[in-house]
């Protein structure tokens, strides 16, 4: 048999919302909304090694089964949709904190499609891998187009946008959120009015599941407080995190020094393109990098 070689580091960044608003409520119970996502320059790492067997195998430091990770699913799902007759051996190096909002899990399965369409050459469009994408998780599509978007729907409709790439403050309260238990709430505010991109360009960005979790997790509270004395913060998706802007790494890092000491954090340039989408470049794999 021959010796497989190893593909990596492939980067899987993590996201910031940088404002999430809930517009209605389906049929089907899941929220529409309307948010701003950002890629920061902080990320998981991943490695693949193309098998000749169809497994998949996954190697990580986490705590729950192989099966249940959204990246094994995602390599599943690629591997059916195309009949790909190769397996893949993959490895996850974890940096990204989980339940924080970060959107760690999406991105992996995101990282996972990419990559092993390029390895298996499966010649899948960017648009069809958002599809496929979808059936993980409403922010897959996201990490798949790679680029900064406003998003609305269930995160499926996109539109890529150039914003300011400053420098964040990430803080991390010890807790995990359930994305699931925020939508749930009975208290959330569902019906905020849908405003189009320029209107919501011009207006103080804030974000609908932030007062509902704050008001669950003293820790969430605790930590925006403290946040907001320097700078107007906010917190991404469902939360755990929450984050503030600033213009140099300095200014983000002398902050980030004197926070609490029962609260992590990390300071992140913000990136209008994907770490993984410049890598891929780099590469020439991409089929479709223009405006999605
Ligand atoms: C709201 C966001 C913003 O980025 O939150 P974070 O998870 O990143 O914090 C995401 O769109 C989340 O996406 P994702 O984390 O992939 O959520 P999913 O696994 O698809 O959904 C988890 C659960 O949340 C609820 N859900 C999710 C998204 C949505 N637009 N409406 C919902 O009601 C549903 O009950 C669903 O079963
Ligand atoms: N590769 C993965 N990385 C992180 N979480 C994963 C992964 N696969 C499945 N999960 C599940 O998804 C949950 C949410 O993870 P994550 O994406 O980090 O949070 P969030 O959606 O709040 O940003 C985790 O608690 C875990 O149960």
């Amino acid at each position: 048999m021959t010796k497989q070689t190893m593909s990596g580091p492939w980067h899987s960044p993590a996201k910031l919302n940088l404002f999430l608003y809930i517009t209605g409520q389906r049929a089907n119970g899941y929220h529409d909304l309307q948010t701003l996502f950002q890629f920061i320059d902080c990320c998981d790492q991943l490695y693949f090694t193309v098998t000749n067997d169809n497994n998949i195998s996954l190697d990580s430091q986490l705590d729950f089964p192989a099966e249940d990770n959204l990246i094994v699913k995602a390599a599943r799902l690629l591997q059916q949709h195309c009949a790909i007759q190769q397996g893949a051996a993959i490895k996850l190096d974890k940096h990204l904190p989980m339940g924080g909002g970060i959107g760690g899990g999406s991105s992996n399965a995101a990282t996972a499609l990419l990559v092993l369409n390029h390895l298996w050459q499966c010649n899948l469009s960017e648009q069809e891998l958002a599809s496929l994408g979808l059936q993980l998780g409403a922010d897959v599509p996201i990490f798949i187009h790679g680029h900064s978007a406003f998003a609305e729907g269930v995160g499926e409709q996109v539109q890529a946008v150039e914003i300011d790439e400053p420098w964040y403050l990430v803080l991390h309260p010890e807790v995990h959120v359930s994305t699931q238990s925020v939508f749930g709430h009975p208290e959330l505010p569902r019906n905020t009015p849908k405003r189009t991109w320029q209107q919501l360009l011009v207006e103080n960005w804030q974000n609908d599941c932030q007062e509902i979790v704050a008001k669950v997790y003293p820790e969430v509270a605790q930590a925006l407080g403290w946040l907001l004395e320097y700078a107007p913060s906010r917190m991404t998706g469902t939360g755990s995190c929450v984050f503030a802007a600033f213009d140099t790494e300095r200014e983000a890092l002398s902050v980030l020094n004197k926070r609490p000491k029962n609260i992590s954090g990390f300071v992140c340039k913000a990136c209008n393109q994907s770490p993984l989408h410049r890598q891929l470049a780099n590469e020439k794999t991409l089929i479709n990098t223009a405006g999605f």
